[in-house]
């Protein structure tokens, strides 16, 4: 028997719809509803037993914490039923990156689960929905898919949900991974040349299953003149942690230094992570972080480090143990 692939719909672009096929950029995003998406792709029915399910219909930006939850609660169960074999979510391109990296974080299964979005409504004239989400399902109905964690399918590649991120927003080659993609998928067919090392799923120590609620953790973006009117007004708002997304090597204006140091006495974690395309942040480069007790967030965008802070500082409020995890995870 075919393997049994359930879609989570979200909503996002690969759902929306243009007003002609010649609006490939301006269109409504969150429109198409899931069995409508499924109707329009009998081809599905070659490579997997498809049941479809609309938890959300919104575009990606509009995401918020309570969403996370749900939809991980969702994939949680769906993945611990033994007649669902891999997982689809259909989702926005633009948070699409913070969503897989929070699945791979906390969901225990090696069964696949891949998010899927497109660049172009399915109204538009050479629309690329159709055939990601094919190639979506073709992968998540795959054997040789399980175990790599969280993977995104766009535009032919097999992507790592925690390496990838939306790096242009009008090409359907949206989605990149400065450490490249794991594979290609053609033809639904897997081409695999690499397999993740960093913890995620089943050999994660964050479980959706234990997690209520997520902690306030935001991020202040680091530039030419950068005042502290932001880094004050969140410590004053009561996040958890501070990611800030500072300039070339992760670097902190000295203007800057004594409110991300107070903020810290007062207990909020400051993690650094850099404004750069693909960042790479080391400890005490630019900043004594040993002597001012900060974290810093390696390759980690700093949207990915906010969801990983979130996620860690629901087991941990140890610096040290948080830096533990940003090398780990
Ligand atoms: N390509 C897209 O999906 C972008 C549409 C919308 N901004 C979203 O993220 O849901």
């Amino acid at each position: 028997a075919k393997p049994h692939v359930v879609v989570l719909a979200t909503g996002g672009t690969i759902a929306g719809a243009g007003a002609s096929a010649a609006n490939s950029a301006t269109y409504a995003a969150a429109k198409v509803p899931v069995d409508k998406l499924l109707a329009g792709l009998p081809e599905l029915a070659n490579v997997a037993k498809v049941s479809g399910e609309q938890v959300f219909q919104i575009a990606s930006e509009s995401f918020t914490n309570d969403h996370l939850l749900k939809l991980g609660q969702r994939v949680s169960a769906l993945a611990k039923q033994a007649d669902v074999d891999g997982i689809v979510i259909t989702h926005g391109t633009d948070t699409m990156e913070e969503t897989a990296y929070f699945l791979n974080l906390t969901v225990h299964t090696n069964k696949p689960i891949v998010l899927v979005g497109s660049m172009r409504p399915g109204t538009a004239l050479s629309a690329d929905g159709a055939l990601n989400l094919y190639s979506a399902v073709s992968v998540a109905a795959s054997k040789d898919a399980g175990g790599k964690g969280v993977l995104i399918t766009m535009n032919d590649e097999i992507q790592s949900g925690r390496d990838v991120h939306k790096h242009i927003n009008i090409k359907t080659e949206a989605f990149k991974s400065q450490w490249g993609p794991l594979g290609m998928v053609v033809e639904g067919k897997n081409y695999w040349f690499r397999a993740p090392v960093k913890r995620h799923t089943t050999q994660s120590e964050f479980n959706i299953d234990d997690i209520k609620a997520l902690p306030a953790v935001d991020i202040v973006y680091g530039y030419s003149n950068m005042n502290t009117t932001g880094i004050e007004a969140y410590g004053k708002a009561g996040v958890k942690a501070l990611i800030h997304a500072g300039t070339g090597n992760g670097s902190v204006a000295a203007q800057a230094v004594e409110s991300l140091k107070t903020l810290r006495g007062q207990g909020v974690q400051i993690i650094r992570s850099a404004r750069v395309p693909d960042g790479f942040v080391l400890r005490n480069a630019e900043q004594p972080d040993d002597k001012y007790d900060w974290v810093v967030a390696h390759d980690l965008r700093p949207q990915k480090a906010r969801i990983l802070a979130m996620v860690a500082l629901t087991k941990t409020n140890d610096s040290k143990e948080l830096q533990r995890i940003f090398w780990e995870y």
